[in-house]
Protein backbone atom coordinates (compact mmCIF):
# COMPACT_ATOMS: atom_id res chain seq x y z
CA UNK A 1 0.00 0.00 0.00
CA UNK A 2 0.82 3.61 -0.82
CA UNK A 3 3.53 4.10 2.36
CA UNK A 4 4.67 0.91 2.83
CA UNK A 5 8.11 0.07 1.08
CA UNK A 6 7.25 -3.88 0.57
CA UNK A 7 10.99 -5.27 1.70
CA UNK A 8 11.97 -8.26 3.73
CA UNK A 9 15.28 -6.83 5.53
CA UNK A 10 17.91 -9.37 7.31
CA UNK A 11 20.68 -7.93 9.40
CA UNK A 12 20.84 -7.43 13.57
CA UNK A 13 19.66 -4.99 15.52
CA UNK A 14 21.53 -4.43 18.81
CA UNK A 15 23.45 -7.80 17.91
CA UNK A 16 20.34 -9.46 17.60
CA UNK A 17 19.86 -11.85 14.56
CA UNK A 18 16.07 -9.94 12.77
CA UNK A 19 14.12 -9.93 9.90
CA UNK A 20 11.53 -6.83 9.25
CA UNK A 21 8.91 -6.93 7.23
CA UNK A 22 8.94 -3.06 5.75
CA UNK A 23 5.13 -3.03 4.92
CA UNK A 24 2.49 -5.91 5.05
CA UNK A 25 -0.10 -7.15 2.65
CA UNK A 26 -3.48 -6.22 3.73
CA UNK A 27 -6.99 -8.15 3.08
CA UNK A 28 -8.50 -4.82 0.97
CA UNK A 29 -5.69 -4.90 -1.44
CA UNK A 30 -7.56 -8.04 -2.71
CA UNK A 31 -4.58 -10.67 -1.22
CA UNK A 32 -6.23 -14.02 -0.04
CA UNK A 33 -6.21 -14.04 3.80
CA UNK A 34 -3.23 -17.08 3.79
CA UNK A 35 -1.33 -14.66 1.94
CA UNK A 36 -1.80 -11.64 4.22
CA UNK A 37 -0.14 -14.17 6.90
CA UNK A 38 2.35 -15.90 5.02
CA UNK A 39 5.12 -14.13 5.94
CA UNK A 40 4.44 -15.34 9.54
CA UNK A 41 4.64 -18.98 8.12
CA UNK A 42 7.86 -17.93 6.42
CA UNK A 43 9.56 -16.43 9.74
CA UNK A 44 8.25 -19.39 11.51
CA UNK A 45 10.70 -21.90 8.99
CA UNK A 46 13.07 -19.57 9.25
CA UNK A 47 13.27 -20.23 12.78
CA UNK A 48 12.08 -16.91 14.33
CA UNK A 49 10.82 -16.97 18.38
CA UNK A 50 9.81 -13.13 18.69
CA UNK A 51 7.39 -11.31 16.45
CA UNK A 52 6.82 -7.78 17.47
CA UNK A 53 3.63 -6.31 14.73
CA UNK A 54 3.28 -2.65 14.43
CA UNK A 55 0.57 -0.99 12.65
CA UNK A 56 -1.11 2.45 12.65
CA UNK A 57 -4.57 2.57 13.70
CA UNK A 58 -7.43 5.20 14.59
CA UNK A 59 -7.95 6.42 18.67
CA UNK A 60 -11.46 5.05 20.07
CA UNK A 61 -11.19 5.79 23.01
CA UNK A 62 -11.45 9.09 24.40
CA UNK A 63 -8.69 9.19 26.66
CA UNK A 64 -6.17 8.58 23.29
CA UNK A 65 -3.85 11.33 22.40
CA UNK A 66 -2.75 11.11 18.42
CA UNK A 67 1.08 10.16 18.64
CA UNK A 68 -0.13 8.01 21.92
CA UNK A 69 1.67 3.99 21.32
CA UNK A 70 -1.17 1.45 22.49
CA UNK A 71 0.77 -1.85 23.70
CA UNK A 72 -1.65 -4.39 22.28
CA UNK A 73 -3.56 -6.41 24.95
CA UNK A 74 -6.07 -8.02 23.28
CA UNK A 75 -8.38 -7.69 20.09
CA UNK A 76 -11.57 -8.18 18.51
CA UNK A 77 -11.38 -9.91 15.08
CA UNK A 78 -14.48 -8.54 13.45
CA UNK A 79 -13.59 -9.95 10.29
CA UNK A 80 -13.33 -13.83 12.06
CA UNK A 81 -17.22 -13.13 13.57
CA UNK A 82 -18.22 -13.77 9.80
CA UNK A 83 -15.67 -16.71 9.04
CA UNK A 84 -13.21 -14.56 7.96
CA UNK A 85 -10.16 -16.53 9.60
CA UNK A 86 -6.89 -17.43 8.06
CA UNK A 87 -6.24 -20.58 9.66
CA UNK A 88 -10.04 -21.50 7.88
CA UNK A 89 -9.21 -24.63 5.32
CA UNK A 90 -7.26 -27.78 6.35
CA UNK A 91 -5.07 -27.53 9.20
CA UNK A 92 -1.37 -27.52 8.93
CA UNK A 93 -0.22 -29.82 11.64
CA UNK A 94 3.07 -29.01 11.38
CA UNK A 95 2.87 -25.64 12.19
CA UNK A 96 -0.11 -25.85 14.78
CA UNK A 97 -3.15 -27.29 16.26
CA UNK A 98 -6.87 -26.87 14.91
CA UNK A 99 -8.34 -24.68 17.45
CA UNK A 100 -5.54 -22.78 18.97
CA UNK A 101 -6.03 -20.62 22.28
CA UNK A 102 -6.20 -16.91 21.80
CA UNK A 103 -6.51 -15.70 25.24
CA UNK A 104 -2.36 -15.49 25.80
CA UNK A 105 -2.84 -14.14 22.40
CA UNK A 106 -0.76 -11.04 23.41
CA UNK A 107 2.28 -12.24 25.48
CA UNK A 108 2.38 -10.47 28.93
CA UNK A 109 5.98 -10.98 29.57
CA UNK A 110 6.64 -8.66 26.64
CA UNK A 111 4.04 -6.21 27.22
CA UNK A 112 5.69 -5.86 30.32
CA UNK A 113 9.04 -5.59 29.05
CA UNK A 114 7.70 -2.90 26.78
CA UNK A 115 6.43 -0.79 29.34
CA UNK A 116 9.14 -1.40 31.52
CA UNK A 117 11.76 -0.18 28.56
CA UNK A 118 9.00 2.73 27.48
CA UNK A 119 9.76 4.08 30.92
CA UNK A 120 13.10 3.58 30.88
CA UNK A 121 12.85 5.97 27.52
CA UNK A 122 10.62 8.44 29.19
CA UNK A 123 7.95 7.53 27.09
CA UNK A 124 5.09 6.50 29.70
CA UNK A 125 3.29 9.97 28.91
CA UNK A 126 2.53 9.05 26.05
CA UNK A 127 2.19 4.63 26.05
CA UNK A 128 -1.23 3.49 26.70
CA UNK A 129 -2.36 -0.14 26.78
CA UNK A 130 -5.59 -1.40 25.15
CA UNK A 131 -7.95 -3.70 22.46
CA UNK A 132 -7.14 -3.46 19.08
CA UNK A 133 -10.09 -4.01 16.86
CA UNK A 134 -9.31 -5.41 13.32
CA UNK A 135 -11.77 -4.25 10.43
CA UNK A 136 -11.85 -5.44 6.76
CA UNK A 137 -11.10 -1.75 5.28
CA UNK A 138 -10.45 0.03 2.99
CA UNK A 139 -13.12 2.58 3.75
CA UNK A 140 -12.62 3.97 6.96
CA UNK A 141 -15.20 3.89 9.84
CA UNK A 142 -18.37 5.69 10.21
CA UNK A 143 -19.10 8.22 13.22
CA UNK A 144 -21.65 4.87 14.04
CA UNK A 145 -19.58 2.32 13.86
CA UNK A 146 -17.01 4.02 15.76
CA UNK A 147 -18.91 4.26 18.58
CA UNK A 148 -20.14 0.67 18.63
CA UNK A 149 -16.87 -0.15 17.88
CA UNK A 150 -15.87 1.38 21.37
CA UNK A 151 -18.78 0.59 23.06
CA UNK A 152 -17.52 -3.22 22.52
CA UNK A 153 -14.81 -2.62 24.11
CA UNK A 154 -12.23 -1.45 21.33
CA UNK A 155 -9.56 1.30 22.14
CA UNK A 156 -8.18 1.06 18.77
CA UNK A 157 -9.49 0.75 15.36
CA UNK A 158 -7.58 -0.53 12.02
CA UNK A 159 -7.21 -3.01 9.03
CA UNK A 160 -4.17 -5.07 9.74
CA UNK A 161 -2.32 -7.33 12.31
CA UNK A 162 -4.72 -9.71 13.90
CA UNK A 163 -4.89 -11.96 11.48
CA UNK A 164 -1.17 -12.27 11.33
CA UNK A 165 -1.17 -12.66 15.40
CA UNK A 166 -3.89 -15.58 14.88
CA UNK A 167 -1.12 -17.25 12.76
CA UNK A 168 1.63 -16.07 14.38
CA UNK A 169 0.05 -17.79 17.92
CA UNK A 170 -1.16 -20.66 16.04
CA UNK A 171 2.37 -21.69 15.15
CA UNK A 172 3.75 -20.81 18.42
CA UNK A 173 5.59 -17.48 18.14
CA UNK A 174 5.70 -15.05 21.11
CA UNK A 175 3.40 -11.72 19.88
CA UNK A 176 3.70 -8.21 21.10
CA UNK A 177 1.87 -5.62 19.01
CA UNK A 178 2.19 -1.68 19.11
CA UNK A 179 -0.25 0.32 17.58
CA UNK A 180 0.91 4.22 17.24
CA UNK A 181 -2.60 6.12 16.98
CA UNK A 182 -2.29 7.84 13.98
CA UNK A 183 -5.82 9.55 13.94
CA UNK A 184 -9.03 9.98 16.46
CA UNK A 185 -11.44 7.90 14.95
CA UNK A 186 -14.43 10.21 14.07
CA UNK A 187 -17.11 9.39 17.09
CA UNK A 188 -19.14 12.81 16.92
CA UNK A 189 -21.69 14.21 14.08
CA UNK A 190 -20.27 18.06 15.14
CA UNK A 191 -16.78 17.18 13.92
CA UNK A 192 -14.97 18.68 11.36
CA UNK A 193 -12.03 15.98 11.44
CA UNK A 194 -12.38 13.46 8.51
CA UNK A 195 -9.89 10.20 8.66
CA UNK A 196 -7.12 10.11 5.54
CA UNK A 197 -4.52 8.24 5.25
CA UNK A 198 -2.13 11.61 4.53
CA UNK A 199 -2.44 11.73 8.29
CA UNK A 200 -1.95 8.34 8.88
CA UNK A 201 1.59 8.65 7.42
CA UNK A 202 2.32 12.10 8.58
CA UNK A 203 1.93 11.12 12.37
CA UNK A 204 3.62 7.48 11.39
CA UNK A 205 6.85 9.94 10.72
CA UNK A 206 6.86 12.02 13.29
CA UNK A 207 6.88 9.04 15.96
CA UNK A 208 9.26 6.72 13.81
CA UNK A 209 12.75 7.76 15.83
CA UNK A 210 10.51 6.92 19.46
CA UNK A 211 9.32 3.64 17.98
CA UNK A 212 12.49 2.55 16.57
CA UNK A 213 14.14 3.42 19.97
CA UNK A 214 11.49 1.56 21.62
CA UNK A 215 11.81 -1.38 19.38
CA UNK A 216 15.42 -1.62 19.16
CA UNK A 217 15.94 -1.30 22.69
CA UNK A 218 13.39 -3.94 23.36
CA UNK A 219 14.96 -6.36 21.11
CA UNK A 220 18.16 -5.86 22.52
CA UNK A 221 16.75 -7.13 26.20
CA UNK A 222 14.61 -9.99 24.67
CA UNK A 223 17.04 -12.71 25.07
CA UNK A 224 17.15 -15.99 21.87
CA UNK A 225 16.15 -18.31 23.85
CA UNK A 226 12.99 -16.04 24.78
CA UNK A 227 13.57 -14.88 28.19
CA UNK A 228 14.06 -11.21 29.13
CA UNK A 229 17.20 -9.43 30.76
CA UNK A 230 16.58 -7.46 33.43
CA UNK A 231 12.60 -8.01 33.92
CA UNK A 232 13.01 -10.41 37.05
CA UNK A 233 12.63 -13.43 35.23
O1 LIG B 1 -2.32 -1.43 9.86
P1 LIG B 1 -1.31 -0.73 9.03
O2 LIG B 1 -0.76 -1.58 7.96
O3 LIG B 1 -0.24 -0.09 9.88
O4 LIG B 1 -2.04 0.49 8.27
C1 LIG B 1 -3.18 1.19 8.70
O5 LIG B 1 -3.18 2.40 7.97
C2 LIG B 1 -3.91 2.23 6.73
C3 LIG B 1 -4.98 3.29 6.69
O6 LIG B 1 -4.43 4.57 6.70
C4 LIG B 1 -4.53 0.84 6.81
O7 LIG B 1 -3.75 -0.06 6.07
C5 LIG B 1 -4.48 0.54 8.29
O8 LIG B 1 -4.53 -0.85 8.56
N1 LIG C 1 -9.41 3.40 10.99
C1 LIG C 1 -8.99 2.24 10.43
N2 LIG C 1 -7.72 2.02 10.15
C2 LIG C 1 -6.84 2.97 10.46
C3 LIG C 1 -7.21 4.18 11.04
C4 LIG C 1 -8.58 4.41 11.32
O1 LIG C 1 -9.00 5.46 11.84
N3 LIG C 1 -6.09 4.92 11.23
C5 LIG C 1 -5.07 4.15 10.77
N4 LIG C 1 -5.52 2.97 10.31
Amino acid sequence: VHGHAGRLIFGTLNGKPCVCMQGRFHLYEGYPIWKVTFPIRIFKLLGVQTVILTNAAGGLNQDYKVGDVMLIKDHLNLPGFAGNNPLVGPNEERFGVRFPCMSDAYDRDLLKAAQVVGAELGYSDFMKEGVYCVLGGPSFETIAECRMLNRLGADAVGMSTVHEVIVARHCGLRVLGLSLITNKAVMDYESEERANHEEVLQTGKQRAEQLEKLVSTLVARVELNNNYCGFGD
